[in-house]
């Protein structure tokens, strides 16, 4: 059969099968929503091709809070931003609210079958082995580390304005963050240096460099009905198909993957020796993860392939996602001159304290008693959450309790929906995080002032807590919330004091043209020249000291 045959025949099987559910199972038919584009795609293309978010924003103005979209062949699912039902799903339901299979399929091509693909108790099992890792303690450790990697960034930026006549540059600060973060990850977590922030040119970051736009980035409609439908596809022909596809993107992945498992492995080599010679327990994740593998008991052991899935998966996860968290922050600065000098006044009296006491570098202290940038962080992760959608299916007949009551097309006023197990459901991070019944009226505005007030509490109303940062849903929310928000938290203050403290950032014409790309992770592109990947124009003068 040819591939054209095969891809008609399975659609065919998708079409009789969704038809079956729609008529033998609990509907959410009732519950508004926007109307689809068309039977095929539903509002899929509207949520992915658009800029991440906005079809969120428009849709939560007028339906509210939870509301069903229609996925490929007129399939019903909802999309969240209420914060009790986020909290059930997260929080009170465990395990019973898994990510989509399909999805998880992406993640074992990238990061293999590691943390971010596991669920239940083999989710458990991995997240107990790898969270000691992620303490308050051991982040705190890390933060040498990243004022050393910001150190070096801000000595390239200042080689490059050296040579400039004019002394100011503009900068795409995306291609110098991603880099960094690299570095710290490497050091942070396995003590390796990848090297990137001397060598621009090194396999890693090539290996790295704009791979989540070349995969996911500006979907083509074809390719947006064939993930629609995949869902329908049972998880060991997934396995199957995803394993045997051929394109260029999926070739930048097998060789993302390929280098960074042998890397990894021999990073691995290295580790045992020095454990095995008595090296001393410690709980970074390098040691963590090796001992984990020798572990004689299965509560806390991992495979070999388990324990080289978690290594690629921190490297990914830790590095894109505060690459774009800086990128942002950088650019509402631009867009917010009198933020940034506030910021900057902060660091500036922060600094004369330090030297006050005879010591030349900030130490944890100092970063906990530095309210204003806490609060810039955290109202851009707010406006800005570099992962806007969340997805989850629900695993048996449920309902799930609502914050605000919605009233259905025949005039019911519903406090819980009730869903059918199978449901597929998105968590907007992006419209939770500016949902007017959590954030008040003005939570469309960048305002860092509404952190300082309230205990740092920037919530307006009594809405459900899902921490785990501010409540803010950046960084999820229960017991698959990110393993990394501390260690994300403090790389990001980190750079955030050094770069801030050298130089000034400012808008160019091309940084008033950014998209945010819906690619898994939410990058910002310039408009017309995606295919060149995560772009941050700022011009950059070097900052008067005196
Ligand atoms: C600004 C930076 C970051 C953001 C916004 C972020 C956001 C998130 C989100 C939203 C999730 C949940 C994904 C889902 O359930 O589908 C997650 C999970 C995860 N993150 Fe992060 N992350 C960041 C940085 C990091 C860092 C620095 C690390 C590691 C050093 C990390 C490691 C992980 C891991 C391993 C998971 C899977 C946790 C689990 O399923 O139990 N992340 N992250």
């Amino acid at each position: 059969m040819d591939a054209s045959t095969t891809g008609c025949a399975a659609a065919g099987l998708a079409l009789l099968y969704v038809i079956y559910r729609r008529f033998t199972r609990i509907s959410i038919a009732d519950v508004p929503g926007p109307a689809p584009e068309s039977f095929l795609l539903g509002n899929l293309r509207e949520l992915f091709q658009e800029q991440a978010g906005e079809s969120d924003f428009l849709w939560q103005k007028e339906f509210g809070d939870c509301l069903r979209i229609k996925g490929a062949l007129g399939e019903d699912g909802l999309l969240i931003s209420d914060p009790k039902a986020i909290q059930y799903i997260f929080q009170t339901s465990g395990y019973n609210f898994p990510k989509w299979h399909e999805r998880r399929e992406f993640s074992r091509m990238f990061n293999g079958r590691s943390l971010t693909w596991a669920e239940g108790s083999t989710h458990k099992r991995q997240r107990k082995v790898m969270l000691p890792a992620f303490g308050a303690p051991e982040t705190k450790a890390l933060l040498p580390v990243f004022q050393s990697v910001a150190e070096q960034m801000t000595s390239k930026w200042k080689d490059i304005l050296d040579v400039s006549d004019s002394q100011s540059v503009e900068l795409n600060v995306t291609s110098y963050l991603t880099r960094a973060t690299l570095d710290a990850i490497g050091i942070g977590a396995f003590d390796y240096n990848f090297g990137a922030m001397e060598d621009g040119n090194n396999p890693v970051v090539r290996a790295y460099s704009n791979l989540l736009v070349d995969t996911f980035g500006r979907p083509s409609a074809l390719r947006i009905f064939a993930q629609g439908i995949m869902h329908h596809v049972p998880s060991p022909i997934l396995t199957k198909i995803f394993d045997n596809l051929n394109s260029p993107s999926v070739g930048r992945v097998r060789e993302m993957t390929r280098m960074l498992g042998k890397l990894g492995k021999q990073l691995v080599d290295e580790k045992s020796g020095a454990l095995s010679l008595g090296g001393k327990g410690s709980r970074d994740v390098m040691s963590l993860l090796v001992r984990a593998n020798v572990a004689e008991d299965d509560r806390v052991k991992l495979s070999e392939d388990e324990m080289l899935s978690q290594m690629r998966t921190i490297m990914f996860a830790g590095h894109e996602t505060i690459t774009n968290t800086m990128g942002f922050i950088l650019l509402e600065l631009a867009r917010h001159p009198e933020v940034q000098a506030r910021l900057r006044e902060e660091i500036r009296a922060t600094e004369a304290a330090v030297r006050a006491r005879g010591a030349s570098t900030f130490t944890n202290g100092d970063l906990e008693g530095m309210v204003y940038t806490v609060a810039v962080m955290k109202e851009v992760m707010r406006i800005h959450p570099v992962v806007p959608h969340l997805f989850r299916e629900s695993t048996r007949d449920d309902a799930v309790p609502l914050f605000k009551p919605i009233t259905t097309s025949s005039g019911k006023v519903l406090d819980e929906v009730p869903i059918p197990k199978g449901m597929k459901i998105i968590i907007s991070v992006a419209a939770y995080n500016r949902n007017k019944d959590v954030w008040g009226d003005d939570a469309h505005a960048f305002d860092p002032d509404r952190w300082l007030s309230n205990d740092g509490d920037g919530r307006k109303t009594k809405a459900p807590s899902l921490g785990v940062y501010g409540n803010l849903l950046t960084f999820a929310s229960g017991l698959r919330s990110c393993i990394g928000w501390r260690f994300a938290v403090m790389e990001v203050q980190a750079f955030l004091i050094e770069l801030i403290s050298n130089f000034e950032f400012s808008l160019t014409e091309n940084s008033k043209q950014l998209r945010r790309e819906s690619c898994g992770v939410m990058v910002s592109t310039v408009e017309g020249e995606v295919e060149k990947g995560g772009q941050v124009p700022l011009r950059i003068p070097v900052v008067d000291r005196d």
